[in-house]
């Protein structure tokens, strides 16, 4: 547990000591509580076995160059998935670059070339709707007859339903954050949904108002619901604020602006700019507003601090996970 963990990529040879483990196979894009299901098997497969417990994603997401034409809302971008999955326990997690050569694979080929020649498995747990191989030709049967040849064991996983019983997907999760259902995406995320990204600087027009706020810039295809959030923000020593953000335009200020994510941090006063930092987001507050002029627009900050305040006095962790992020 106390070996530091591994972003690797597949296209180079793998550290011997990571040869022989448990892998977790699949995209896991929000590393949400399907996901974690799958996971946690991986896991308990690994400890059982006294082996490394490893995932093998790809990367880009496979959706982007199928369909390069329809813009993908990535929840967890590599070092956001690397973060979670470190702090699930896994060794390493090992990205295959997706490109359209990859994907012409067979799942013969994938099998022996990435499987078994590079990553030497001793084991593979995947999700009961994994396919892989050109055309998606290799399912959950095929994996497993495939284990037989190559001497390695698999455990496919079921889908896993919240408590209403629907399946826990990425896609209903993009859906709420959309939406600004921040606290409903937590809830089958298992942990808050949480960006991490440099604080770039601004019109330092912030700190004149008495609201200075540390601006990030998400990536393009981050389809969060613009508006005003209660927020808790991490600074890159680990300690943590909270604070209230706005993730929007400004159209006060501003003649609509490419959308920038921006925190007033609660009791701190330092310098902040450069430092890579993360915002975990507790609840949606407001929509944003044009005000008539920078008296208003204070004004109404002064609530949002207040509501926010308020609303994150009141939380609590949903997991471990949450607490390692979050808390
Ligand atoms: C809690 C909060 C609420 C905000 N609400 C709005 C809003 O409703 N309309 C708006 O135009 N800008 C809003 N903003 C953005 C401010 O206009 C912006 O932070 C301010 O102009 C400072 O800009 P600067 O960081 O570039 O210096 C909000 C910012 C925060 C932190
Ligand atoms: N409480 C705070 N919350 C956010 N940023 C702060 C705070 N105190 C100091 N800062 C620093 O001030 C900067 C924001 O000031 P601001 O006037 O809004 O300028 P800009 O948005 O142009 O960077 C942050 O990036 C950070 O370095």
């Amino acid at each position: 547990m106390t070996e530091a963990f591994e972003r690797i990529s597949a296209t180079s040879p793998l550290p011997p000591g990571l040869r022989g483990g448990v892998v977790a196979i699949g995209n896991f894009d929000g590393v949400h509580r399907g996901h974690q299901a799958v996971l946690e098997r991986a896991l308990t497969e690994a400890r059982r076995r006294g082996v490394p417990a490893l995932v093998l994603s790809f990367e880009p997401h496979p959706r982007k160059v199928f369909r390069p034409d329809i813009p993908l809302f990535v929840l967890t971008p590599p070092p956001m998935k690397a973060r979670l999955l470190s702090l699930l326990g896994f060794a390493a997690l090992v990205e295959q670059p997706f490109t359209r050569d990859f994907a012409s694979l067979s799942a013969e080929a994938f099998v022996t070339d990435v499987l078994d020649r590079n990553l030497g498995i001793s084991h593979a747990v995947t999700g009961f709707d994994f396919h892989f191989g050109k055309d998606r030709q290799g399912g959950p049967a095929y994996l497993m007859a495939a284990g037989e040849r190559h001497g390695f064991g698999v455990t496919l996983v079921d889908a896993f339903r919240d408590e209403g019983a629907e399946v826990v997907s990425s896609s209903r999760i993009r859906t709420l954050l959309c939406e600004g259902e921040v606290a409903e995406a937590a809830g089958l995320l298992g942990y808050r949904f949480t960006v991490e990204s440099e604080v770039i600087g601004g019109k330092r027009l912030g700190r004149t108002l008495g609201f200075p706020t540390a601006n990030m810039r998400l990536w393009p295809e981050a389809t969060l619901k613009e508006g005003i959030y209660a927020v808790r923000f991490r600074r890159a020593d680990g300690t943590l604020h909270d604070g209230v953000a706005s993730f929007g335009r400004r159209p006060t200020v501003d003649d609509n602006g490419a959308p920038l994510l921006e925190t007033f941090v609660f009791d701190f006063s330092g310098d902040l700019y450069g430092e890579i930092c993360a915002v975990s987001f507790f609840g949606y507050l407001r929509s944003e507003v044009k005000f008539d002029g920078l008296d208003a627009l204070v004004a109404q900050m002064k609530r949002d601090e207040a509501e926010a305040r308020a609303l994150l006095a009141g939380v609590r962790p949903l997991s471990d996970l949450d607490s390692a992020i979050a808390f």
